[in-house]
């Protein structure tokens, strides 16, 4: 069973934008730190993405690709889109 979904995720990212101290959440840290650091880690993380999926196991490239959907909703937030501004280009 998931933790959470990846729509459960993003309102909780969008909450700690409005609500959390750099200090002790690393959603409002990256915020903080704008576009330009945020874009930095997805492309780390779609890196280990590769890396993981050539070389690692299921579970590693699970664990990898969750980091980069975690890193992709944060640029989402920092840009101000939403859910639906994606979901219309799918
Ligand atoms: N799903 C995630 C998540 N996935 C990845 N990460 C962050 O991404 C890091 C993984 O990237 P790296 O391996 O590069 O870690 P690192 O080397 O320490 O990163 P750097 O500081 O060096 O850039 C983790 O250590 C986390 O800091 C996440 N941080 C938070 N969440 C979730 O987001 C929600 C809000 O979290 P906070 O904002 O921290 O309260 C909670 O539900 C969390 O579970």
């Amino acid at each position: 069973m998931p933790k959470k979904t990846f729509e459960e995720l993003f309102a909780e990212l969008q909450h700690k934008a409005r609500t959390a101290d750099p200090a002790t959440s690393r959603t409002a840290e990256l915020l903080q730190s704008g576009v330009h650091a945020i874009g930095k880690k997805v492309v780390e993380e779609a890196a280990e993405v590769w890396m993981a999926a050539e070389y690692e196991s299921d579970e590693a490239t699970a664990e990898e690709i969750s980091q980069l959907l975690y890193h992709l909703q944060v640029m989402m937030v920092a840009r101000g889109l939403t859910l639906d501004d994606v979901y219309a280009h799918l």
